[in-house]
């Protein structure tokens, strides 16, 4: 199991663009039409099974969010902050 980072690592680690909310680290992705964003998410699941690491995902039009958190230590980890660089690059 991965260590819970501290406040100050949560911020100093956090990719740019994303956010800290309680146990969670997310991000809103903008698109140019909705199936784009349906194809990032697909990206984004394929990802997530790789790694065995799964964000939550809410569709919106246009635009894609997606939550992070490490259930089973209860908190955000590196794995947390890992796969947020990993989204990102599905852009
Ligand atoms: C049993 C547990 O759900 C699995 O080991 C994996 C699956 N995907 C997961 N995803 C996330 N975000 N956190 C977890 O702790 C996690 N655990």
């Amino acid at each position: 199991m991965a260590d819970l980072l501290s406040d100050d690592e949560i911020q100093r680690k956090l990719p740019k663009g994303w956010d800290r909310e309680g146990d969670e680290i997310t991000k809103t992705y903008e698109f140019d039409d909705y199936l784009k964003g349906i194809e990032f998410v697909t990206r984004v699941g394929e990802v997530a099974e790789e790694e065995f690491h799964h964000p939550e995902i809410r569709v919106g039009y246009k635009e894609v969010e997606v939550r992070l958190t490490s259930h089973e230590e209860g908190g955000i980890t590196d794995q947390d902050i890992r796969l947020a660089g990993l989204f990102d690059d599905e852009v």
